[in-house]
């Protein structure tokens, strides 16, 4: 059975705007969920912001993700939930050709990718767990494009925001990206002087607050 639901509402530009100049690792300082752990993007330096649109496949067929693909509007992120067939690709050369072509800005697979050579061209970023040369088929068995998925360990919405750069992938319910980019930005810029006392001598475990727990 094939599911197709509508497109999810795009995040707000200032989302992406604020999320564009901070890094997903200095969310991991702050929280521990909804985080894509152990996939890697095809290429580094990398950094995307945009609106979840969500695939679900069972592992051998990906019907579902050429229909979706053909779906994205610019600023989206194509978003695979492989059904826990992390080995098997789908998504190559003409999919990423595809994507980019929308407009999309990035995706996120809890599977592979193949044609390393024919997508260096495009420098359409994916996040997979690496390259194989395992692919899926067009064979019609079922989907579902627009639900909750799970990817790497995170749960998914259509319409999430997606928060990818080189150290990774977050995933943030919308409500909930709504003010992080200044929080990000001055937990940040909080290094700034510390990194000049460092130079002269200083301690990164007095600026830390670890020099408290020093036997
Ligand atoms: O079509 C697929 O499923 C994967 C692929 O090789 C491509 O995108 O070119
Ligand atoms: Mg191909």
């Amino acid at each position: 059975m094939f599911v197709v639901n509508d497109m999810p509402e795009p995040i707000d530009d200032r989302i992406v705007s604020e999320l564009s100049t901070v890094c997903v690792s200095t969310l991991g300082h702050m929280r521990d969920h909804g985080f894509a752990l152990g996939l890697v993007p095809n290429r580094r330096p990398v950094r995307f912001v945009g609106t979840a649109v969500t695939v679900r496949i069972p592992h051998l067929d990906s019907t579902a993700v050429h229909l979706a693909v053909d779906m994205l509007r610019p600023g989206d992120v194509l978003v695979v939930d492989q059904s826990g067939d992390h080995q098997r690709s789908c998504f190559g050369g003409l999919v990423s050709f595809t994507a980019k072509a929308r407009g999309a800005v990035g995706a996120v697979l809890d599977g592979s990718i193949n044609d390393h050579d024919e997508t260096l061209a495009y420098d359409f970023p994916v996040f997979s767990r690496g390259f194989s040369p395992l692919t899926t088929r067009i064979a019609g068995v079922e989907g579902a494009i627009n639900v909750p998925v799970t990817v790497a360990g995170a749960v998914v919405n259509p319409g999430d925001v997606v928060f990818a750069d080189s150290d990774g992938v977050a995933f943030l319910r919308p409500a909930d990206a709504v003010g992080l980019g200044a929080q990000l930005a001055a937990k940040e810029n909080a290094e700034i002087p510390a990194r000049e006392s460092i130079a002269n001598g200083g301690s990164i475990a007095e600026f830390s607050g670890a020099a408290a727990y020093r036997p």
